[in-house]
């Protein structure tokens, strides 16, 4: 990198999108979501005045509880050049975790976390627009050393060691290329959860199936874990609509206890689900590794409220988890992420990340793809999550074809978005919020 690029100012707004009020995103557990964003700007004096873009999912109220956070982690990053993270990426991370007296606030979990996501994820934003490459290629272009660099392996290296890690990396050097060819050429495929939501009637989840079909997905997931004669009902409609050759998964949100998640999963096998997606508390690593055994041949899939790679760490080594769905910002960002994706491949277990929300798919279809072109090398029972929601407020929206997600072209992490969105969404002050409240 030639210039030395400052960050001269932080911007920081809280974005929210009134889906509640067709309840898309619903499920058993989060009833009226509005898809909301904590984001952040980072503005800079390059020439060409290049910013960084980040943000972090909620689903509404407390949204302001991240802003929060974010103004604190600002002084971490304000007026630093983007060279001193750059140059040494795992430190970087550390760094913003590591604040003296913020990491009471966690350490590495909730609001404080949620928000380290959005700041790192916006420095890497601008790095890979800087680089004039999209995020994945950044990553695909680095050697495994540089690679390994960006990992902070605290509290994990007694599973991966950043010896294993390289070796792992070094493995899949041969390939990559075709491996992006392949991406190019097929994409990634994807599965669809806006079928499913648990909000919707038997008619327009019956429509939307029939579309999504359509539309060449050949995975679809469902809500359940409100009632289980409806989740049954649910299930029964569905496979009318998309036959026994489509798989199905199943996300209960964490509504169950064990032994509940257990006999309802029983009934519900019927229906031949794939997976069932955060069967109980998303802490309660021995709970999913009893539920895993009992319901065997169904996987046990969680991910987007598992806080930290110390916890993806205890899921895997319980044999917890059989699908892994990392989340872009619930965790601390590309970096963290990357320790979680090395650590699944060492495990065998597919990457399925989670993107129910706004945001999440421009963000994780990048890290899928690296998981792809540079970690496992595998696109064997793993599919991309999707939503057809908000997509239409990024610059650099996800492209879906024939069910799967095409390979991004623009530099950047596909977060940014639009300059009219951020101004008639932020809330409480923007045209959409006062029009709400007004009626
Ligand atoms: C509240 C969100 O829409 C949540 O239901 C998303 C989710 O669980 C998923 O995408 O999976
Ligand atoms: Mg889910």
């Amino acid at each position: 990198m030639g210039l030395k690029i400052k960050i001269v100012d932080i911007e920081i707004k809280d974005i929210r999108f009134p889906t509640s009020l067709h309840l898309d995103g619903s499920d058993a557990m989060n009833t009226d979501p509005d898809y909301s964003a904590a984001y952040v700007i980072l503005k800079t004096d390059h020439p060409a005045g290049l910013q960084g873009h980040g943000l972090t999912f909620t689903i509404g109220r407390g949204n302001e509880v991240c802003v929060a956070a974010l103004k604190a982690l600002s002084p971490l990053v304000l007026n630093k050049y983007l060279s001193d993270f750059t140059s040494d990426m795992a430190g970087f991370w550390k760094m913003m975790n590591s604040d003296s007296q913020l990491r009471w606030l966690g350490p590495e979990k909730g609001v404080i976390h949620l928000s380290v996501g959005a700041m790192v994820n916006a420095v890497w934003d601008l790095y890979a627009k800087v680089e004039n490459k999209p995020l994945w290629k950044l990553l695909a272009d680095m050697s495994p050393e540089e690679f390994i660099a960006c990992i902070d392996f605290s509290y994990i290296k007694d599973v991966l060691t950043p010896q294993e890690a390289l070796e792992i990396l070094k493995e899949k050097q041969n390939g990559k290329e075709q491996r992006i060819a392949r991406l190019k050429e097929a994409g990634y495929p994807a599965y669809t959860t806006s079928a499913g939501w648990l909000g919707y009637s038997d008619e327009k989840i019956r429509r939307l199936c029939r579309e999504a079909k359509g539309q060449g997905f050949k995975h679809m997931k469902i809500k359940v874990g409100a009632n289980l004669e409806d989740d049954l009902r649910r299930a029964h409609l569905v496979r009318e609509e998309i036959g026994d050759d489509l798989k199905l998964m199943m996300d209960a949100n964490q509504k169950w206890d064990v032994q509940e998640a257990i006999q309802n999963m029983k009934q519900l096998a019927q229906y031949d689900p794939w997976w069932i997606e955060e069967p109980t508390s998303p802490d309660d690593i021995l709970g999913h590794a009893k539920i895993a055994k009992a319901i065997d041949p169904i996987k046990v899939a969680t991910g987007e409220h598992c806080h930290n790679r110390i916890m993806f760490k205890q899921f895997m080594e319980a044999g917890a988890l059989q699908i892994c769905q990392i989340d872009a910002c619930r965790v601390g960002g590309v970096n963290e992420v990357l320790a979680i994706i090395l650590m699944a491949a060492k495990f065998k277990i597919p990457i399925c990340p989670h993107a129910g929300g706004v945001g999440l798919c421009e963000y994780v279809q990048h890290l899928s793809m690296i998981d792809y072109i540079a970690v496992s090398g595998s696109m064997d029972r793993r599919v991309i999550e999707y939503v057809d929601h908000l997509h239409e407020h990024f610059e650099d929206p996800v492209v879906i074809k024939q069910g799967a997600y095409t390979l991004p072209e623009n530099a950047g992490y596909s977060i940014t978005m639009k300059p009219e969105s951020l101004i008639k969404y932020e809330y409480p002050g923007g045209e959409i919020w006062r029009s709400l409240t007004q009626n």
